[in-house]
């Protein structure tokens, strides 16, 4: 299976298990990883076969805006099930990134392998 992928996408969303996360808007870095079959996409030069990287981020930066959850795991695990559902994805890696939750790193956060290649 071939890769389409997204790097370090950044959506803006309500997280984190405090009080004072759960009233402000906090940045997440995104990574994907979507197997696809690239071959009918090539062939055809057709986007309509195409898994449409612009679409998929699309529905990441609309689910980031409307979702609010305490930890990054369940950002990753509910976010990973719509994007297989909603584009029918059959395997996804997604990291996702807290940059500066922790004062002394870079970032923190999760990665998660959902589906089979
Ligand atoms: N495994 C996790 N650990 C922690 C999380 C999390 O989502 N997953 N979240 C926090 C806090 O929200 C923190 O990011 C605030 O700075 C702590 N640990």
């Amino acid at each position: 299976m071939d890769i389409v992928f997204i790097e370090k996408i950044e959506v803006a969303t309500v997280i984190g298990v405090y009080d004072w996360e759960k009233t402000i808007s906090q940045c997440l870095t995104l990574d994907l990883q979507m197997a696809w079959d690239n071959r009918l996409a090539a062939e055809n030069d057709d986007i309509s076969k195409a898994l449409d990287y612009a679409k998929v981020a699309e529905a990441v930066e609309q689910f980031a805006a409307n979702s609010r959850f305490e930890l990054v795991e369940t950002f990753a695990e509910r976010l990973a099930a719509l994007l297989m559902q909603q584009f029918g994805i059959v395997w996804i890696k997604l990291k996702v990134t807290k940059p500066g939750a922790v004062a002394t790193a870079k970032g923190v956060g999760v990665e998660i392998e959902r589906g089979c290649r």
